[in-house]
């Protein structure tokens, strides 16, 4: 099968599509500061919609990976309006949907729906910021959880991989 054509609905989002790899500082008040590696995945397949996949990381004082944490995955679907709506799945027992909006180079999301099996952690909201700066992509987010309302709880800084 031929590479398909990015879908002219991703246009507003396209920035995105590709492999990205970097680093980032996570925090919580409940929880200790720590130096996180991740790589994110985004992908097409023809359709009017993004894959993706993240993966994280703890890192030592070094860089050097220490062992798996957070990872997610979902769908990113741009709507007319330069509007997204992004649904997102956690091996935490948590599911989300994000609805935000796309300013030139930059999609602010805020969680619509946040669902979450029993056994998952309190979590009730979420507030992402994506952005491109001088070709990088950087993230930040803030999260309500266990007894918090949203606080920050991570940002990084991704280079495009080759
Ligand atoms: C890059 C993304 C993320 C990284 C690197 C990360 C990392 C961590 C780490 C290291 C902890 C503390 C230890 C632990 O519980 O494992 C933690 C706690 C937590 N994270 Fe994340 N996390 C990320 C994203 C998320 C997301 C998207 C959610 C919600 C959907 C989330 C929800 C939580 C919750 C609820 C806690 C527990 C806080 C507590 O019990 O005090 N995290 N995270």
């Amino acid at each position: 099968m031929d590479e398909p054509e990015v879908h002219p609905n991703l246009e507003p989002i396209a920035f995105l599509l590709g492999r990205w790899e970097g680093a980032g500082v996570g925090g919580y008040p409940t929880i200790e500061s720590f130096n996180f590696g991740q790589e994110i995945e985004f992908g097409h397949n023809g359709k009017p919609f993004l894959t993706y996949v993240s993966r994280t990381w703890l890192l030592d004082e070094d860089g050097n990976r220490v062992r798996p944490l957070a990872t997610e995955s979902g769908y990113w679907r741009p709507q007319p309006e330069r509007q997204v709506e992004v649904v997102l799945s956690h091996p935490t027992g948590i599911v989300e949907i994000y609805i935000g909006e796309v300013v030139f180079n930059k999609i602010e999301l805020r969680t619509d729906v946040v669902a979450r099996t029993a056994s998952a952690k309190e979590y009730t909201a979420g507030h992402r910021l994506y952005g491109l700066v001088n070709g990088n992509l950087m993230w930040a987010y803030e999260m309500a959880a266990v007894g918090h309302p949203l606080t920050d709880h991570m940002s990084a800084e991704l280079k495009k991989v080759a």
